[in-house]
């Protein structure tokens, strides 16, 4: 099977199937829509959530209330786990993984020009004129380098704010291919530096993990050291335009990643909300070379649910507009994700089937509504 992935979003707000033909212009994209005609001033019906899934709305989900306080996520030291204090940062990393399934990482060792030319070939991409951007338009899902929009464009009947270009495995895309954006100059350029260093710094996150959850001593990380490396990696380039109206729609609608761990770099816009403690958060923006590193499903189901991987969404507004690049790491496709036999025991038995690729395009492609998200659908007890 192709690796190129139809959503690495895995709580898809796949409400109803199928789109119809004055959907056209929405496929297009939020930017094309909010160019179309000069400044809007309104939201159009096609991205005007139902009341109960607004952003302020506590309907669906009256335990859930908003907050509009601001969270500053706990902070990890990746140069601190290198020296003597390895042994503290380890814990904060279990503690931080377990109680929010997100934390802040600092001092990383990528380089400020890497993640600063990252961050401007990916807004310069997106001030591309739309004839330029829609040449990576594609319906196919297995296309490597693909321009998008909404969460699941052909699913949904409401679209969020949202554009994106999802690249899949970068590393691995011929020089020569022509599905690298020719624009802007240096786009591919910026692209290889970023995911390679960010697949090495995922590995070195993922070895801290696997030690911070008492795998070290045993065989079972080198196996699973090698499926780490030999990962798969979907870079996600999100743009959130301005919204007039931004509290009836959303940039993306709640979700969990699918995968091991997301590393996502924010631009100094807030909008980012996670759910925590039973209240939506959002995510306060931090330097702007530190990462939002976020559990995945996948690392839910291997730890045995030790470390959470948590519902996040994201919040448009009506002042600036918004860029993120999420890079989302995976076990290559082709393996099953279970629950590590470490830490299955009397006391903690087995909470999540095993799990597979196939599992979740089965899942995502399946058109009857959700009652439950994807790691839902994967829980035993
Ligand atoms: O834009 C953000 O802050 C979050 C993006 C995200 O959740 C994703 O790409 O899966
Ligand atoms: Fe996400």
């Amino acid at each position: 099977m192709s690796p190129a992935l139809i959503s690495m979003d895995s709580n898809s707000a796949i409400r109803n199937c199928g789109t119809t033909a004055k959907d056209d212009k929405y496929l297009k994209g939020v930017k094309y829509v909010c160019e179309e005609t000069g400044p809007l001033t309104r939201v159009p019906n096609k991205y005007v959530l139902p009341s109960s899934d607004r952003p302020n709305s506590s309907e669906r989900n009256p335990h859930v209330v908003i907050n509009k306080a601001n969270l500053d996520l706990p902070v990890i030291d990746f140069a601190e786990l290198r020296g003597p204090n390895r042994s503290n940062v380890l814990q904060s990393l279990s503690q931080a993984c377990k109680d929010y399934g997100f934390f802040q990482l600092i001092n990383h060792g990528i380089s400020e020009a890497i993640v600063r030319e990252m961050k401007e070939a990916t807004r310069r991409f997106f001030e591309l004129p739309y004839e330029e951007r829609a040449k990576y338009m594609s319906s196919d899902v297995y296309t490597p380098v693909r321009y998008g929009t909404s969460f699941n464009q052909s699913k949904d009947k409401v679209f969020s704010w949202r554009d994106f270009l999802k690249i899949t495995n970068p590393t691995s895309l011929p020089s020569t291919s022509s599905c690298w954006p020719s624009s802007p100059l240096d786009f591919r350029k910026a692209v290889l530096n970023y995911s390679n260093e960010t697949k090495l710094l995922y590995v070195m996150i993922m070895e801290a993990i696997l030690e911070s959850l008492g795998l070290l001593d045993s065989e079972i990380p080198k196996e699973v050291m090698k499926e780490i490396e030999e990962g798969s990696q979907v870079m996600i380039l999100n743009c959130y335009p301005t919204c007039p109206e931004p509290d009836l729609t959303l940039g993306m609608p709640p979700h969990s990643d699918y995968g091991m761990l997301t590393l996502l770099l924010q631009d100094e816009v807030k909008g980012l909300q996670i759910q925590h403690g039973g209240k939506w958060l959002t995510v306060e923006p931090s330097s702007p070379y530190s990462f939002v590193v976020n559990v995945g499903d996948h690392l839910e189901i291997f730890s045995n649910g030790k470390y959470k991987s948590v519902l996040h969404r994201v919040l448009v507004n009506s002042i600036s507009s918004r860029i993120s690049i999420a890079s989302l790491h995976s076990l290559p496709f082709h393996c099953t994700v279970r629950p590590s036999p470490e830490l299955v025991n009397e006391d903690n038995p087995k909470r999540y089937k095993d799990t597979s690729f196939a599992d979740f395009l089965h899942y995502i492609s399946s058109c009857e509504p959700k009652s439950k998200n994807f790691l839902e659908s994967r829980k035993l007890l």
